[in-house]
């Protein structure tokens, strides 16, 4: 029997075992954002896989292309450069560790507050001395024509659902203090995997985002797997040209669990390097998180404690990435979904 002995370099990696090739999943719902049924689209994607695939979106190909131009260059720098805007706090520069509470994974990333008033003045500078991503316009120009696009999505969204005013979720986002974040993330190639035949190794853990909707766009290369109803991992074929739309916890409890947050994670690729670009859209921290009312049918009840998105947050940060978070929300609480 041979038996293959993992490499030094990946001793702290997630290596998971993959029985059958998860081949690229066809059924991603694609949205045209111009089409009239968009509403209705929105909702049913939402409702089966609390993912979509948006198209026809309207953000500048420049600004993406720009954006990923100045990540590369970034994360291209050397280490010693990189390691200046980190470690983070929870923004900045990180490597390999994902959050506090012990999460790694073969990622670099940048995390970054998009409400300059929360990013301390002193991280703001360091970022801005040490590379041209703070310095040139590409992060704005992408995060405010991103930040528009996904107020239409979720006014799309409020139609569909029937809800009023149609600005009930994207106010949340367009609040001066929306406590949004926005990820650059980096997913080196592993040529050491080729000899793991049959073995995975995680880029990004398995989670779902806690905020209301979550934007991603990555470059071609495969790893972003979500997870379905039934419990299967499918991969999500990559796309440059169009984003993916995320369903998070806090939409999850607005729509009294009608639709539900899509767990999903990064597989490592052992030949290419992958770039994403997330951007996560949540509410100021005093709002209070509840279902809206016109979602909660008469004589039924909410099925989460009230709470504010601070406690949530705050919450979400103890956590590890895995976790059932909105599991200590509910009001039968359960640990695991
Ligand atoms: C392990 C963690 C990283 C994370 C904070 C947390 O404690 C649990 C949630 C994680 C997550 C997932 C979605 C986003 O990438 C993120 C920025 C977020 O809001 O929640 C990350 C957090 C992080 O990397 O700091
Ligand atoms: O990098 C990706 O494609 C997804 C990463 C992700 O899920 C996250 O940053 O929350
Ligand atoms: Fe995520």
């Amino acid at each position: 029997m041979v038996v293959l002995s993992q490499p030094a370099a990946l001793d702290h990696y997630s290596l998971i075992k993959t029985c059958k090739p998860t081949s690229a999943f066809t059924g991603i719902p694609v949205i045209d954002l111009r089409d009239p049924e968009a509403k209705t689209l929105i909702v049913k994607s939402c409702e089966e896989f609390g993912f979509f695939k948006l198209v026809n979106h309207g953000v500048p190909m420049e600004f993406i292309a720009r954006l990923e131009a100045e990540a590369i260059r970034f994360f291209n720098l050397p280490q010693s450069e990189k390691d200046k805007a980190g470690p983070p706090d929870p923004f900045g520069y990180g490597s390999k560790r994902i959050g506090s509470n012990g999460d790694v994974g073969w990622i670099e990333y940048l995390l970054l507050n998009t409400n300059p008033q929360v990013t301390s003045l002193k991280t703001l500078n360091i970022f801005r001395q040490n590379s041209e991503i703070f310095r040139s316009s590409a992060v704005n120009d992408y995060i405010t024509a991103v930040k528009r696009m996904a107020f239409e999505v979720l006014e799309l969204l409020a139609d569909g659902l029937k809800i009023e005013p149609r600005n009930v979720l994207s106010r949340l986002l367009r609040d001066e203090k929306s406590d949004s974040c926005f990820r650059l993330n980096h997913y080196p190639p592993c040529p050491e995997l080729q000899a793991l035949s049959g073995r995975t190794l995680i880029g990004f853990g398995e989670h779902t985002d806690p905020q209301i909707i979550s934007v991603l766009r990555s470059n071609n290369t495969s790893g972003l797997q979500i997870c379905l109803r039934d419990e299967t991992w499918v991969s999500v074929p990559p796309d440059q040209t169009s984003f993916f739309i995320n369903v998070g916890d806090a939409l999850q409890v607005m729509t009294n669990g009608r639709l539900r947050s899509v767990r999903h994670r990064v597989l490592a690729d052992s030949l290419r390097s992958r770039v994403s670009m997330i951007y996560f859209g949540g509410p100021p921290l005093s709002e209070k998180i509840r279902p809206l009312p016109s979602l909660v049918a008469e004589g039924e009840e909410s099925l989460y404690k009230e709470f504010t998105w601070w406690e949530y947050k705050t919450s979400a940060y103890k956590s590890r990435l895995a976790d059932y978070r909105l599991g200590l929300f509910e009001k039968t609480a359960t640990t695991s979904q």
